[in-house]
């Protein structure tokens, strides 16, 4: 599998988010955001750590800019911090922060590198949380607001925006589970929160559109196959309710089927839905942004509310105990096409974290990330001769990071970072990327 298999204007990136690389927490008049809260309450992330300082991307961009040039990248999947552009979450402008990213876009720019802009990756400001934070409507509202704003302001050179990120993460596991910001536990706010985030993303998707001429506009989704652990149809209802929990809780609404009604059965919790919310946030979309790591194998369990329980199988796991299955990704994809028809797809993130180590020799042999990488692109080439509408593909990660709870002993960049001497050094899954990219395209 080569690049020239791949269409000529495949898009090819990385992937990186506002808080997990930038640092400058304090500076130029950001406000706190709900992971400043999280990072710095005791207990909640491994070792404490936090992303006051991270890859310090926020003074380093220029260099960071050169190794995507390095790496032969044409784009670059970035996050704005709400809490840079407007540090109480609505009203107050911070003129600095918008500073940050015309300079940054100008910079990418100015290498040939398109910048696609995601508008939340996470970092919610805490004052907004203060008012309520996603389980609060008007939380949408001041979202739709941060979104005019910001692409009133980059919207002449930015032209590709994912509304959120993962709105699963910001409901599930900041509202349920309680393991990412704001760290709680309640189940009628994590269903809240996802329709508030999703009402958000409609309510900014005709905002992008005012804004930026050519405006290319969709929402990236974390999306999982799952699979039963065994032919039992208990197993298999299981199966279709993890399905209805991590992928048709959003994909459904989003594109315009209203939110499933075997999950809202099985919740017995309305989402607070309020007049036209569904044609809302059905607005249509320029393509799909999936997040795609690795499958589920779930088995039938009396555990309320989801009934199912996962089942850890599989030879190879990532650092994460993510199991290595890129055929989920193909199956994914083909289904997608099949059932959901959105017009385009970009894989926004894929990649794995293993135990990176600088060897003897100053090089860090990440041979394991190299495979991952290369069997996932070879689904996703098959996927795309298959018939999906597959447009694009970003690694996660262009650097090592803060990785939210397991805050940087987790590392996913194609680029190592070693964060006492912020000294990076290109990894040999990041020199295959910049070879496989570099390959001739020989004209036919
Ligand atoms: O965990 C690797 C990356 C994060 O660093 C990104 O910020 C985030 O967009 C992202 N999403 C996923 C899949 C969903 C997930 C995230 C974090 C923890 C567990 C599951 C993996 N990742």
């Amino acid at each position: 599998m080569k690049r020239s298999d791949f269409p000529a204007n495949f898009i090819w990136g990385t992937a990186t988010s506002a808080y997990q690389i930038e640092g400058a927490v304090s500076e130029d008049g950001r406000g706190p955001s709900i992971w400043d809260t999280f990072s710095h309450t005791p207990g909640k992330t491994k070792g404490g750590d936090h992303g006051d300082v991270a890859c310090d991307h926020y003074h380093r961009y220029p260099e960071d800019i050169a190794l995507m040039k390095e790496l032969g990248v044409n784009a670059y999947r970035f996050s704005v911090a709400w809490p840079r552009i407007l540090p109480e979450g609505r009203g107050r402008v911070n003129p600095r922060g918008l500073d940050f990213y015309n300079r940054l876009v100008d910079a990418l720019l100015e290498q040939g590198i398109t910048p696609w802009a995601t508008l939340y990756h996470w970092d919610l400001p805490q004052s907004l949380e203060d008012q309520g934070g996603w389980p609060s409507r008007e939380t949408a509202y001041a979202f739709a607001e941060y979104a005019d704003l910001v692409t009133r302001h980059l919207g002449d050179r930015v032209k590709h925006w994912i509304t959120l990120n993962e709105p699963w993460c910001s409901a599930y596991l900041g509202y349920h589970a309680g393991i990412h910001a704001p760290g709680q536990q309640n189940f009628k706010h994590s269903i809240w929160a996802s329709h508030h985030l999703l009402l958000a993303h409609g309510l900014a998707v005709p905002v992008i559109r005012r804004n930026v001429t050519g405006a290319r506009v969709g929402i990236t989704l974390n999306l999982s196959p799952g699979y039963p652990a065994s032919p039992d149809p208990a197993d298999v209802a299981a199966a279709r309710r993890f399905d209805g929990f991590q992928n048709r809780w959003y994909l459904d609404p989003l594109y315009g089927l209203g939110y499933p009604a075997d999950m809202l059965a099985l919740y017995g919790e309305a989402p607070s839905v309020q007049g036209d919310d569904l044609i809302t946030i059905a607005a249509p979309t320029d393509f799909l942004g999936i997040n795609y790591y690795s499958r589920a194998v779930v088995r039938n369990s009396d555990l309320e509310p989801y009934r199912f329980q996962y089942v850890r199988v599989g030879e190879e796991h990532t650092d994460m105990d993510w199991e290595v299955y890129p055929e989920g990704l193909y199956d994914l994809l083909i289904r997608l096409g099949r059932e959901y028809r959105p017009k385009a797809i970009y894989i926004t993130e894929n990649g794995a974290a293993y135990p990176d180590a600088v060897a003897d020799d100053g090089g860090i042999h990440d041979l394991e990330r190299v495979r991952y990488f290369q069997r996932h692109l070879a689904l996703c080439l098959e996927a795309l001769q298959h018939g999906a509408p597959l447009k694009g593909y970003f690694a996660w990660s262009l650097l090592d990071n803060f990785e939210w709870a397991e805050g940087y002993a987790k590392r996913f960049g194609l680029v190592y970072v070693d964060f006492p001497s912020q000294r990076r050094r290109i990894k040999a899954s990041g020199y295959w990327f910049r070879d496989f990219l570099r390959e001739a395209v020989v004209r036919p």
